[in-house]
């Protein structure tokens, strides 16, 4: 069943054009000149009750901003956005009792009084019942060990404590939305793993439909199944992560480490690798698996040198969509299903 609606969805911004020097500055008072920045370009999707969809692109992506429009934040350009029958922007009080919202860089809770009254003031605007609030405090308990800093002030907890604690704020009130933005961005593995099960645990008892933009691969494999990928505004692939590995995921990086002199071997290059670099302790060896595999490049390197240790690094989302926007005409077939 659909839940959110989004079709042709569009963000203009103005920005004001500064001219150089005082006199441009004095001329800038009096005669305003505007660029347009499109910062989410015509985007169409639909997200069904109970998703786990991860919203990603590179920097600057417009992804944000999407989420703004979905959260009622901000007012279209143009097109449409409905959430469950309702405009976000038009209906903000009546829409606000149905999100919950996780900007990773902010805190939706007062800085200077504990936790436990940030909770309880909430639940006091979002007329939550005694009942129902004790049993989301059980399950964030649960989950996220919330009770060594219920009654510490928010200025005074971690980035892992303060976000583990936003969350519980976003999620009191039960709403079948859960937006995040970077919820995991500077947090440490363990405090990341903790988030990840939190939010997985929710959705499954809650059925709460999330969406989740992120820079961290991890979250996605673990938490999503479906992913949609923007870049300079526009859509470039709607549907699961595999597929996606699949066609562009294909990129590996090997890391070897060595004492023995090193260069740019033959045998390598007539296996095809022509992105090798060494910085004097490590060698780094990019390719495409689908073109040579690890043992081989292992095998080659094994008979020039004695390896002390290796890593190979699966292909990252940055180089995924790189090269989406290497290939956009394969990216648009995708978006398309086909
Ligand atoms: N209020 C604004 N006024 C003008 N331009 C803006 C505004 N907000 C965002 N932009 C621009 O719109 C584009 C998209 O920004 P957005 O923050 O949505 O990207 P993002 O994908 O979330 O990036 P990041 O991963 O870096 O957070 C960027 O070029 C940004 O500079």
């Amino acid at each position: 069943m659909t839940l959110i609606k989004v079709d042709q969805l569009t963000k203009v911004f103005q920005r004001q054009q500064k001219s150089a020097g005082i006199t441009g500055t004095i001329k800038d008072l009096f005669y305003r000149k505007y660029t347009d920045k499109v910062a989410v370009d015509n985007i169409s999707f639909e997200i069904g009750r109970g998703e786990i969809v991860g919203y990603i692109g590179p920097n600057g992506a417009g992804k944000s901003t999407t989420i703004k429009m979905l959260s009622g934040i901000l007012v279209p350009t143009a097109g449409v956005v409905e959430v469950g029958g309702i405009v976000p922007y038009r209906n903000r009080k009546e829409y606000s009792r149905r999100i919950g919202v996780v900007f990773g860089q902010r805190t939706q809770l007062w800085w200077d009084i504990p936790v436990s009254e940030s909770f309880r003031l909430m639940k006091y605007m979002y007329k939550i019942s005694d009942e129902e609030y004790k049993r989301s405090i059980d399950l964030f308990s649960d989950i996220l060990d919330i009770d060594e800093f219920m009654n510490a002030p928010v200025r005074q907890l971690s980035l892992g404590q303060r976000m583990r604690a936003d969350l519980c704020a976003a999620l009191l009130h039960n709403p079948d939305i859960l937006y995040l933005d970077e919820p995991t961005i500077g947090l440490d593995v363990v405090v990341k793993e903790n988030i990840r099960e939190f939010i997985k645990q929710v959705n499954l008892e809650r059925k709460t439909t999330v969406i989740l933009t992120t820079h961290d691969m991890s979250d996605i494999e673990k938490l999503c199944s479906r992913v949609i990928v923007i870049d300079r505004g526009k859509l470039m692939y709607d549907g699961v992560l595999n597929q996606l590995k699949t066609i562009y995921g294909s990129g590996e990086t090997m890391v070897v480490e060595t004492a023995d002199p090193v260069q740019h071997w033959n045998e390598l290059v007539h296996l095809g690798i022509d992105d090798f670099t060494y910085d004097g302790k490590s060698i780094t060896v990019k390719y495409d698996k689908t073109v040579v595999n690890s043992t081989a490049i292992l095998k080659v390197l094994m008979s020039k040198i004695t390896i002390t240790d290796f890593v190979v690094h699966p292909c990252e989302i940055e180089q995924i969509i790189r090269k989406m926007y290497e290939n956009p005409l394969s990216a648009a077939k995708v978006v398309a299903g086909s």
